[in-house]
């Protein structure tokens, strides 16, 4: 299958008052068409730069990051994202936020398109009878789902998701991760997903990339074997525990620590 993301060769550094800080150093990612790949790594090690090198936010110091064949330059409209905060506008309902980005990348579209598009998405996540509420009649998982559906309303090639499941609770977010196979299993699309949580990497992806300590490079990459359908009851069978034990020992080298047998 061809990579709908490369990543070749990229080093990043910030200027900042005591001087460089380099951030990214040497990475290599490939990310396969419809491919959702997850990316772990300690704090502060440079997960959310690489966000803004793949949407074009930034350039790179060093190498290159190419999207569908073509050479990254500025900020793309095949890119959908979604972040931790939903920043859902409250002026606007629910309907109308959701459209919002068909309104900036298919303006000749018809409104009646537009709107069948967006509460197609917002049945397809649950959301259906809540297209005119306003974001703050919505509980944080339900304004996360109309989030989710803002980000690939225009059927971008890649969905770009920074931590995005991070401040709702353990109940929630298992609901959102099952949303998220819905999604996919009806509209395929390929995703980066950068997370803290090594179930959710693993529940999720269809590989998973550790990054290590700053500047990061590729420390490790798993891919991922479920076993069986992807349930959350999937996640407490050996097989996912001894793919969250291999993780957790890599972050523990990426953090400097060394693995367990070497500490024993
Ligand atoms: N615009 C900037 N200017 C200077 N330094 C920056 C800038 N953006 C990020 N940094 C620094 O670069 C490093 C990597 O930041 P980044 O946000 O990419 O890491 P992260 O892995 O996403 O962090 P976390 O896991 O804590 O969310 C951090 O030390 C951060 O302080």
């Amino acid at each position: 299958m061809a990579n709908l993301i490369d990543i070749r060769g990229v080093s990043h550094a910030y200027g900042t008052p005591e001087g460089r800080l380099p951030v990214l150093s040497n990475l290599d990612i490939s990310v396969p068409e419809g491919e959702f790949c997850a990316v772990v790594g300690p704090s502060g090690c440079g997960k959310s730069t690489l966000t803004r090198l793949i949407a074009g936010l930034m350039k790179p110091d060093i190498g290159e990051v190419w999207l569908h064949g073509e050479l990254v330059k500025g900020p793309r409209r095949t890119v959908g994202m979604a972040f931790q905060n939903p920043v859902l506008l409250e002026w606007r309902t629910i309907l109308q936020n959701v459209m919002l980005p068909l309104e900036i990348v298919s303006p000749t579209m018809p409104r009646a398109k537009k709107e069948a598009r967006a509460l197609e998405l917002l049945e397809l996540v649950g959301l259906a009878g809540f297209e005119n509420k306003r974001p703050s009649e919505l509980s944080g998982g339900m304004r996360q789902r109309a989030s989710l559906c803002r980000a690939i309303v225009h059927k971008p090639d890649v969905l770009i998701m920074d931590e995005p499941f991070g401040a709702l609770d353990a109940f929630t977010r298992e609901d959102l991760w099952l949303t998220m196979h819905d999604l996919r299993e009806k509209e395929p699309f390929t995703c980066v997903l950068i997370t803290h949580d090594l179930r959710e990497s693993v529940f999720l992806g269809d590989q998973v990339i550790v990054l290590s300590g700053r500047p990061a490079t590729t420390q490790y990459v798993l891919d991922v074997h479920f076993p069986g359908p992807r349930v959350i009851d999937g996640l407490y069978k050996p097989e996912c525990s001894e793919m969250l034990y291999t993780l957790r020992e890599q972050i523990r080298i990426a953090q400097g620590r060394g693995s367990k047998e070497q500490a024993a």
